[in-house]
C-alpha cells in the first residue's frame, strides 16, 4: 500500500446559511504522496479554503476522515490534533503573517520552540532553512525591513521549520510581481523537492500551476483532476 502525506477519504463540509445549507465539500476523495507538488485551481468560492482548512486540521468536516502520515485525524480531540497540526502541517499564505516585533530568525526558530526544540537547535535549524532561501545575510532584519519577496522566503522557511510531511499554501506567490514571484516559487520548488514534503499549492497562475507535478480542482464539491492544457481559462 501507498504510503500517502495525505489523504482525505469520502470529506463531506458543509455550512448553515440561514435557512439554507451549502455543500462545500461532497464526498472530497484526495491523497498525496510524500515530495509531491499539486496546484488547486478553483473558482472564488468554489471551496478551496475550505479544503485546505480541513486538510490543515483547521476545521473538522462533518462527515469522512483526514490522515495525515497516516494517521486518522478526523475524530481526534481538539488537544491532539492542535499538537498534530504543529508538528506535521506548515502553512503559508498569501500574506506571510511574520511576527513583526521578531527577526526573520527569530520568526522561523518560532514553530520549533513551541514544539519544545532548544533555543541552539532551532536557531541552526532556522539558519539552515534560510540559507536554502538565500535571505541569511537577512536573517537580523525584522519583517518590515525586508522586500515582499524576502518576507515569503521567510514566511516559506518557517512553514517546514518543523520538517512537516504535509505544505498548504494559499496563493503564496499572489502578492509579488511576477518576475519575484517566479524566483519565490523556485526556492519554494527546490525546498519541496529536497524536503520531501507533500505540498498543495492553491492558485490562480497557470504558469506556475503547470510546473507542479498535477494539478486539480473542485467540482461540484469534489477533487477532480485538472488539465491545464484544455483548461479554457488559460
Ligand atoms: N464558516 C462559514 N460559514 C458559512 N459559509 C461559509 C463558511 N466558510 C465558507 N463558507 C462558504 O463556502 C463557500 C466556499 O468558501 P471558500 O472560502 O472555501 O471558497 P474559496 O474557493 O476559497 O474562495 P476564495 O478563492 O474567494 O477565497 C463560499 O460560498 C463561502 O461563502
Amino acid at each position: 500500500m501507498t504510503d500517502f502525506a495525505l489523504s482525505l477519504n469520502a470529506v463531506h463540509r458543509r455550512f448553515r446559511q440561514g435557512t439554507n445549507e451549502l455543500v462545500v465539500l461532497k464526498d472530497a476523495e484526495f491523497h498525496m504522496v510524500p515530495g509531491e507538488m499539486v496546484a488547486l485551481v478553483a473558482p472564488s468560492g468554489s471551496g478551496k479554503s475550505t479544503l485546505l482548512h480541513i486538510a490543515g486540521l483547521l476545521e473538522r468536516p462533518n462527515e469522512g476522515d483526514v490522515l495525515v502520515a497516516g494517521r486518522s485525524c478526523g475524530q481526534m480531540e481538539d488537544k491532539a490534533r492542535t499538537a498534530m497540526r504543529r508538528a506535521s502541517i506548515g502553512f503559508v499564505y498569501q500574506f506571510h503573517h511574520l511576527l513583526p516585533e521578531l527577526s526573520a530568525l527569530e520568526n522561523v526558530m518560532m514553530p520549533q520552540l513551541i514544539l519544545g526544540v532548544g533555543q541552539k537547535a532551532a536557531s541552526e535549524r532556522a539558519m539552515e532553512l534560510l540559507d536554502y532561501m538565500r535571505i541569511g545575510p537577512r536573517a537580523e532584519h525584522r519583517p518590515g525591513e525586508l522586500s515582499g519577496g524576502e518576507q515569503q522566503r521567510v514566511a516559506i522557511a518557517r512553514a517546514v521549520s518543523n520538517s512537516p510531511q504535509v505544505l498548504l499554501a494559499d496563493e503564496p506567490t499572489g502578492n509579488l510581481d511576477p518576475s519575484t514571484s517566479d524566483h519565490v516559487f523556485g526556492s519554494l520548488k527546490s525546498l519541496v523537492r529536497q524536503s520531501g514534503v507533500a505540498a498543495l499549492i492553491a492558485t490562480h497562475n497557470h504558469d506556475l500551476a503547470a510546473q507542479m507535478d498535477r494539478a486539480v480542482t473542485l467540482d461540484g464539491g469534489r477533487v477532480v483532476p485538472l488539465d491545464l492544457s484544455v483548461d479554457p481559462a488559460r
